[in-house]
C-alpha cells in the first residue's frame, strides 16, 4: 500500500471528486461515516459522552459531520468550534449550519476562557488539524490541544493528531490513544518518534478513486498481507529438501549458543530444506541434542569464533547473533568476508563487528542484508535528530554499499535503495529476548529459498510480526518469547493463505 505526502494525497482527493463525479461534501461523508464506524464499534455504550473540537478546514468539516452521526445515534454529543481563524472551508461552514439547525449542543472558542472542562466526558474526538497543517501550533489552537494532553482522557483523532506533521519532524500535537487515518497511509504515523502522538493507528477506507492512487509515485509503502501473499512462491508438489534450499547460521559464543539454536529453527520452519549452525565448540553438544533437525559444524575456537571454515555450499548465510566481539573473531568474519559470495544476512555482534570496522563494510556482498536494531543502527550511522534525518543517513549507508537496512522496531522499516517498506504486522509481546534471533533466521531460510534479498526481508519481518497478531489470541503478550515466534511461523503461513 502506498504511503503519500500530504501534497499528494491532497490530489488524490481532488481527483476522486472529478473522476468519481462526487462533490467534496459527499466525500467529507464518507470520511466521517468511515470515523463513525470505527468509533461506534470500539465505543458501544451509547450513553457514551463525546467532546468534539473541531477546526475551520475539512478535518474540523469531518468532525462535525462525526457529531451529527454520532448525535443522531443518540450520544451525548458536544461540539466546538476552535477558531484559529475566520477563514472557514465551504465545507466546514455548511456542517456548521447542519450543525446548528439539527440543534446539536454547538460553542465557539475563541480564547483560552471558552476551552471546556474536559472531566465531564468519557472520550474527545480531535478534529482541529488534518493534513493541511501548514506550520507550528501557536494561539488558541494550542491551548485547546494542551487542555486535551492533560486531559488524561482517551482521545481520538481524525485523520492525523492534530498538529501532527504528516511528512516531517513534529514538536507538538495532539496525543491520540487512536488515530483513524483516511485509506492512504502516512508516514509520520509510523515513526517511533511519534509514538505517543498517534496512539493505535487504524486505517479505513473511504472509497478514494484507485487510479489516482495508482498514478501517484512515491518509494515508501506499507507492506500489508496481500503484498506479502503475491510475493510467496508456491511450494512444489515435487520438492524435496534439495529443492528448498541449505541456510548456514553462524554465531553463538560462551554463554549465548542459543541464539544460533532460535535462528536455525527459525530458518528451517520459515521452509528452507536444510539448515547447519555453525558454533564454537561449547555450543555443538547442547543444539545436537536439543535440536535434532539440524546439522552441526564447530569452530575450531572453544568459547568463541576464531576462523570460520567448512567445506559445504549454502544457499544463505544468517551471521551474528551471540557471536561476541572478541579480535579473533572479527578477523575470522572479516576473512569470512573476503572469501564468500553466498547470499547474507548479518545481525547482532555481526553488525558490532562491522561498526567497529566500517572499512569491511565494502566487502559485503551485493544484497546483504543488515538487520540492526536501533542502537546498532546508531553505531553503524552515528546520531540522528529526529526519524526523518535517521532514514535518510540509513539510505545512504545502503547506497554506498548496496545493501538493505532492516531498520527494526514497533514499525520495522526495509531500505533499499530509495525504496522504503514499513511493516504493519506485529505486537509488542514481540519485544522480547531472541525475537531478533529468530528473525535472522527466518530471514536467511527465505534467503536459502531463492528469494531476492528485499523479498525475503519484507516477507521475514512481516511474518515475524504476524505469529504476534496470531498468538496474540492465546498467549498473553507478556509472556511470549522467541520459541512462540518460531512455534508460530506455520500459523503465520497459514493466515496468509487464507482469502480476506
Ligand atoms: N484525504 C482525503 O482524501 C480527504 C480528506 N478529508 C479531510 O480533510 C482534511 C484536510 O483538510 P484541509 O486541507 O482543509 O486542512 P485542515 O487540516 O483541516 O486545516 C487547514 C486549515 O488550518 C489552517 N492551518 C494550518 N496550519 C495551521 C497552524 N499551524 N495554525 C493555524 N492555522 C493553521 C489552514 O490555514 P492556511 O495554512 O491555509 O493559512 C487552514 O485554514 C484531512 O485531514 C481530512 O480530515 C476528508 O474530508 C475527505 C477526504
Ligand atoms: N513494540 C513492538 N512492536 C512490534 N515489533 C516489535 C516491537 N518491539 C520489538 N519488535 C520486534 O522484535 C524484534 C526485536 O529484535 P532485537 O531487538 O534484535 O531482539 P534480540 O536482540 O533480543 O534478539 C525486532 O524484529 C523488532 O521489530
Ligand atoms: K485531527
Amino acid at each position: 500500500m502506498k504511503i503519500l505526502t500530504s501534497e499528494q494525497i491532497r490530489k488524490v482527493d481532488a481527483e476522486t471528486i472529478t473522476r468519481e463525479g462526487i462533490s467534496s461534501l459527499e466525500l467529507m461523508k464518507r470520511a466521517a461515516t468511515a470515523f463513525y464506524r470505527f468509533f461506534t464499534e470500539k465505543y458501544t455504550d451509547r450513553n457514551t459522552s463525546v467532546i468534539i473540537f473541531a477546526g475551520v478546514g475539512n478535518n474540523g468539516g469531518d468532525a462535525l459531520v462525526v457529531a451529527r452521526l454520532l448525535y443522531k445515534a443518540g450520544y451525548s454529543v458536544k461540539a466546538y468550534m476552535v477558531e484559529f481563524s475566520n477563514r472557514y472551508t465551504e465545507d466546514c461552514a455548511h456542517n456548521i449550519r447542519r450543525v446548528k439547525a439539527e440543534n446539536i449542543p454547538y460553542k465557539k472558542i475563541l480564547n483560552k476562557e471558552d476551552i471546556p472542562d474536559l472531566s465531564p466526558f468519557d472520550v474527545v474526538i480531535d478534529g482541529i488539524f488534518g493534513t493541511g497543517l501548514s506550520r507550528e501550533v501557536s494561539g488558541i489552537a494550542a491551548d485547546v490541544i494542551t487542555r486535551i494532553n492533560e486531559s488524561g482522557k482517551e482521545v481520538v483523532s481524525i485523520d492525523v493528531p492534530s498538529g501532527l506533521f504528516p511528512d516531517r519532524k513534529t514538536e507538538f500535537a495532539v496525543k491520540a490513544t487512536e488515530t483513524v487515518t483516511f485509506q492512504i497511509p502516512k508516514l509520520a504515523l509510523y515513526l517511533p518518534e511519534n509514538a505517543g502522538f498517534t496512539g493505535n493507528v487504524r486505517i479505513v477506507n473511504i472509497g478514494l478513486n484507485q487510479e489516482a492512487i495508482a498514478e501517484a509515485e512515491t518509494d515508501i509503502y506499507l507492506t500489508e498481507k496481500r503484498e506479502i501473499c503475491n510475493l510467496l512462491k508456491p511450494l512444489s508438489k515435487f520438492a524435496h529438501k534439495g529443492t528448498q534450499g541449505h541456510a548456514l547460521i553462524i554465531g553463538g559464543s560462551l554463554g549465548k549458543c542459543g541464539s544460533v539454536s532460535l535462528a536455525s529453527k527459525a530458518a528451517l520452519k520459515t521452509g528452507c530444506g536444510l539448515v547447519t549452525a555453525y558454533l564454537p565448540k561449547c555450543g555443538v553438544p547442547a543444539i545436537q541434542s536439543g535440536f535434532p533437525e539440524a546439522m552441526a559444524l564447530e569452530d575450531e575456537g572453544e568459547e568463541h569464533i576464531r576462523s570460520i571454515d567448512y567445506d559445504l555450499k549454502p544457499d544463505a548465510i544468517g551471521i551474528g547473533m551471540g557471536m561476541g566481539l572478541h579480535e579473533e573473531t572479527a578477523q575470522a568474519m572479516c576473512q569470512f568476508l573476503q572469501q564468500k559470495r553466498t547470499p547474507l544476512a548479518v545481525d547482532a555482534d555481526g553488525l558490532n563487528i562491522l561498526s567497529r570496522h566500517p572499512d569491511w563494510l565494502g566487502l559485503l556482498p551485493a544484497g546483504t542484508i543488515l538487520t540492526p536494531h536501533p542502537k546498532e543502527l546508531q553505531r553503524m550511522i552515528g546520531e540522528w535528530c529526529d526519524d526523518y534525518e535517521k532514514i535518510e543517513k540509513t539510505k545512504a549507508l545502503a547506497n554506498r554499499y548496496g545493501v538493505i537496512l532492516v531498520v527494526k522496531g514497533a514499525y520495522s522499516m526495509i531500505i533499499d535503495g530509495e525504496k522504503i517498506y514499513v511493516n504493519s504486522s506485529g505486537t509488542p509481546a514481540l519485544a522480547t529476548a531472541g525475537s531478533g534471533d529468530v528473525l535472522t533466521g527466518m530471514i536467511t531460510g527465505l534467503l536459502a529459498q531463492g528469494y531476492k534479498p528485499s523479498e525475503a526481508a519484507r516477507i521475514g519481518v512481516f511474518l515475524h510480526g504476524m505469529t504476534a497478531d496470531i498468538a496474540g489470541e492465546c498467549i498473553h503478550p507478556r509472556s511470549f518469547v522467541a520459541s512462540d515466534i518460531i512455534e508460530n511461523i506455520g500459523n503465520a503461513y497459514r493466515s496468509l493463505e487464507k482469502k480476506n
